[in-house]
């Protein structure tokens, strides 16, 4: 299936959310299709930050909708969102470096199994998580030597690695990755846009906020440009050229100018 024909699953209408005389998201609009990876780009203060955060439910928005498989959904938390199936990795990962892979991948949602005590008092099921997390990890070929490793002792792309495994194994619908290859050299970038697109092609749909543009042109499907608080345009990567992506980002083009074919 192109990505023109697949269903729009999350969308956000008029999104609005002022900081005092600041406005960081200006009647945003917000489109993603099943299964595809969305690029988020904009220059600095664009507002993709607040979008995401409204998206992730860090963000309560001023005014504005949120539609979720076309129902209306109010986050107030980032739990609220991960409950209807929506992850996000931010920039600094939140892993617990002292931890170990699998305890990482559980943290806060550890497996619970009955006590010797009786079903009365839960354990941790220490066992169980190994396993999950070993086959998690497997299915999305990283490449781990021991998941009892500490977390602390992998490279940046391997615990960025560890941060996206840990949203796939709970997201249902969508997986939000903020700069997940700015820290990066390019042997673990490219390793963690591989990721990237296996987690896509596993059926779930990607965000992904960047300023790599050569990263975005080589993984996005399709790329909304914000600009001033608000969605100036989407384009397709694959009939639009970096510089005039670039442009419209800037304001040195108007999307109106753009061919046809350019628009996704
Ligand atoms: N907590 C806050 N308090 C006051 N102003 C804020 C706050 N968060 C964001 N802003 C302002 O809102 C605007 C949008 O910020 P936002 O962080 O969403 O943009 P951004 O596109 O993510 O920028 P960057 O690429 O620099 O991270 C900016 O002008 C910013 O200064």
């Amino acid at each position: 299936m192109t990505t023109t024909t697949r269903a729009t699953i999350f969308q956000a209408r008029g999104i609005t959310k002022r900081y005092g005389h600041v406005t960081a998201l200006d009647g945003v609009d917000f489109d993603l299709r099943a299964g595809e990876i969305l690029a988020v780009i904009g220059d600095n203060g664009a507002g993709k930050s607040s979008l995401i955060k409204a998206l992730s439910g860090a963000l309560v928005p001023d005014s504005g909708e949120m539609l979720l498989d076309g129902q209306a959904v109010h986050f107030k938390s980032p739990i609220d969102a991960r409950r209807y199936g929506i992850e996000t990795v931010y920039q600094d990962l939140a892993v617990a470096p002292a931890m170990t892979i699998a305890e990482n991948l559980f943290l806060g949602r550890e497996i619970l199994r009955s006590g010797f005590l009786g079903k009365f008092l839960k354990v941790i099921d220490k066992k169980k998580m190994l396993a999950e997390a070993i086959k998690h990890m497997q299915d999305l070929k990283i490449g781990i030597r021991s998941m009892n490793q500490a977390v602390e002792t992998l490279s940046g792309g391997q615990r960025q690695g560890v941060a996206v495994a840990r949203s796939t194994a709970f997201a249902k619908h969508v997986v939000i990755l903020d700069e997940p290859t700015a820290a990066l050299g390019v042997k673990e970038g490219n390793m963690v846009l591989e990721l990237i697109r296996r987690v896509r092609d596993r059926g779930l749909s990607v965000i992904l906020i960047s300023h790599n543009m050569p990263h975005v042109f080589e993984i996005a499907d399709r790329i909304h440009i914000q600009r001033l608080g608000k969605r100036v345009a989407v384009v397709d990567p694959k009939h639009i050229s970096m510089s005039d992506t670039v442009a419209v980002m800037t304001g040195a083009k108007n999307p109106e100018d753009l061919p046809k074919e350019a628009h996704a």
